[in-house]
């Protein structure tokens, strides 16, 4: 697989012109990383974290791809958490930070380097400054794929991501309800805005399965990421139940990749990484189509 290039169209270099502002300065590509991927929501607490840290998990286990995880989610840091980390990070000679490995995924979190329940209050130029160490800072070493979870929504420290960062595309993750499609169409945009490729959506929390008589229960609406994702001309890369056992491995620090590997909900992650793979590689081909967005 290899990093992501792709000509641009005329209306593609209009938009760059058009953001050229003060965010306007050479992507960073970070040595050894071959694809930088940003799972991304518009809204808060549609299981983003989650995606990202099973997704980071599949494509390790079930791909055999070398994979890092870096929580950009400076304010709500849940990577410690999710994949029972609790510990600092080594620091190299040269003072960069050494991501701390578990399940294969080599990880960095705001969360390492200040006390799990202290409050994260700052303003813009301090979370800017921890992202930058926390990209720029760190020794990754050689990874197939680096996977960001970003932080909800779409304000000062998406787009300072999104615009400093090299991304190789975006995987945005949804439920199906109307309020957070709204937002991620939002986050879509933004990502556009900055020539990221759209890599698909996935719809977390699609059903709810009785455990007693299977009955299937929409609690969010049914089909919306589907639609959505259809008619921004996006992939739909798959959906993921809303189930116990997510949550209470997510708790515990064992995502569910790991502690329940032939479960469906595990076998979704999986199809889910390698549709991603698929995609990266075709768009490092060419061979796909990014539709163009009226911003
Ligand atoms: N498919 C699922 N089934 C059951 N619980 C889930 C599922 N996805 C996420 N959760 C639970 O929902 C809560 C929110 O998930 P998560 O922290 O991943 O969301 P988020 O979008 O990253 O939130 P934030 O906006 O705070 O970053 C967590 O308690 C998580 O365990």
């Amino acid at each position: 697989m290899k990093g992501f290039l792709r000509p641009l169209s005329v209306s593609r270099l209009g938009s760059i012109r058009r953001y050229a502002g003060p965010f306007a300065r050479s992507k960073l590509q970070l040595d050894g990383v071959k694809d930088v991927i940003a799972v991304a929501s518009g809204k808060g607490g549609v299981g983003k974290s989650t995606t990202a840290v099973n997704l980071a998990v599949a494509l390790a286990k079930k791909c055999n791809l070398k994979v890092g995880l870096l929580d950009a989610d400076v304010y709500g840091p849940s990577v410690p958490m999710m994949m029972k980390i609790d510990r600092k990070p080594d620091i190299t000679e040269d003072k960069k930070m050494i991501p701390i490995e578990n399940y294969g995924v080599r990880c960095m979190s705001m969360g390492f380097l200040v006390e799990q329940d202290a409050p994260i209050v700052w303003r813009g130029p301090m979370v800017m400054s921890a992202l930058e160490k926390m990209t720029r800072g760190v020794s990754w070493g050689k990874l197939d794929i680096l996977v960001v979870d970003m932080p909800p929504g779409t304000g000062d420290a998406q787009l300072t991501i999104t615009q400093s960062l090299q991304l190789s595309g975006a995987v945005i993750v949804s439920t199906p309800q109307d309020v957070a499609l709204l937002d991620a169409r939002r986050g879509v945009k933004m990502f556009s805005k900055v020539e990221v490729p759209i890599l698909g959506f996935i719809e977390n929390m699609s059903c709810f399965k009785c455990p007693h008589c299977a009955e299937p229960s929409y609690i969010f609406g049914k089909g919306g990421t589907q639609r959505t994702a259809d008619s921004m001309g996006h992939h739909f890369i798959g959906e993921i139940p809303i189930e116990v056992d997510i949550r209470t491995c997510s708790d515990n620090g064992t995502p569910i990749v790991i502690s329940s590997p032939d479960s469906g909900v595990s076998r979704a992650y999986c199809e889910a990484a390698r549709s991603i793979v698929k995609t990266l590689e075709e768009l490092s081909k060419g061979t796909t189509f990014q539709p163009e967005i009226n911003l």
